[in-house]
């Protein structure tokens, strides 16, 4: 069964009534994945403090945490917030950035899972390592394709009882029964750093927006990044016009063409 409304109602309710979003994510991220939420019409506050994460989470309508530059302080906040997030019922969202990598991220990444993260958005390597599979992936980059990631990510989906969503040349999610493939985007897009940092806090915003239908956000927000990325890279020189042409392609896109050029189909 897919969404009972579509991508591009959702992303005209979120414009409607801009959802807070109350996202942790890394140094590298922050500025464009702000920018991002601003031109898709959400409203980000960047809060990662131990000393307030807990609280601002109670007044966010979703969280996003992403372990991209780690530490212990920022880890005690994720914590905080991904339990307030839980404990009142809010849409969380976890980007297990190379997890992977370290004995740090490795125990930060389980411990966050246990937290029971609603939605969980990576790219094919780490998704295939989470799932406990064998991942090629190093750092933060993906070196392994999506379709070797999607029996990873429906069994991850199961074994959470999480949505999943793995990110790439053509993307998949899944809820462990349902999955979709969304094509579109660019090949500009992994080489502007943080895009997907930037996506994961944008899942966040279109789950804020209709939380009682996770699976048809987190498609919707995928589908945005795949029309907003064709239209970016048509004049793009590179990754450096690309990146700007993207926030620009974000505001001018509406819910109609949305719908009409998002290319899902049922996997
Ligand atoms: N080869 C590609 N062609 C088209 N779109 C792509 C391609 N690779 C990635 N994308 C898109 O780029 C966006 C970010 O996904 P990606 O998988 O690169 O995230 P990521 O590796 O977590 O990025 P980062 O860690 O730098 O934030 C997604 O919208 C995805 O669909
Ligand atoms: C480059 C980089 N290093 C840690 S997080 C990050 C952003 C992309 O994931
Ligand atoms: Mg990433």
């Amino acid at each position: 069964m897919q969404s009972k409304t579509t991508s591009g109602a959702m992303l005209e309710a979120m414009r409607e009534k801009p959802p807070l979003v109350h996202c942790i994510t890394n140094y590298v991220a922050m500025n464009i994945a702000a920018n991002v939420l601003l031109a898709s019409g959400a409203s980000p506050a960047m809060v990662h403090a131990a000393e307030e994460a807990g609280e601002f989470a109670g007044i966010a309508s979703a969280l996003t945490v992403n372990i991209g530059t780690l530490s212990t302080q920022w880890l005690d906040g994720m914590r905080a917030a991904a339990k307030a997030a839980a404990s009142s019922g809010k849409p969380w969202v976890l980007d297990p950035v190379a997890h992977y990598a370290t004995a740090f991220r490795r125990q930060a990444v389980a411990d966050l899972l246990a937290l029971k993260p609603t939605i969980i958005r990576g790219n094919a390597s780490e998704i295939i390592a989470l799932a406990g599979g064998e991942s090629r992936g190093q750092g933060v980059d993906s070196r392994d394709p999506v379709e070797q990631a999607e029996d990873s990510a429906r069994r991850l989906a199961e074994r959470q009882q999480a949505i999943v969503a793995v990110t790439g040349a053509v993307d998949f999610v899944t809820d462990g029964a349902r999955a979709v493939r969304i094509k579109g985007g660019s090949v500009l897009m992994p080489q502007v750093t943080a895009l997907g940092c930037s996506l994961t806090c944008l899942v966040g915003a279109f789950a804020a927006t209709a939380p009682e239908d996770l699976f048809g956000t987190t498609v919707a927000a995928l589908a945005t990044f795949a029309v907003a990325g064709e239209d970016a890279a048509l004049g793009a020189a590179g990754p450096g016009s690309f990146a700007w042409r993207f926030l620009d392609a974000l505001a001018a896109l509406d819910g109609e063409a949305l719908d009409a050029r998002a290319r899902v189909s049922i996997a």
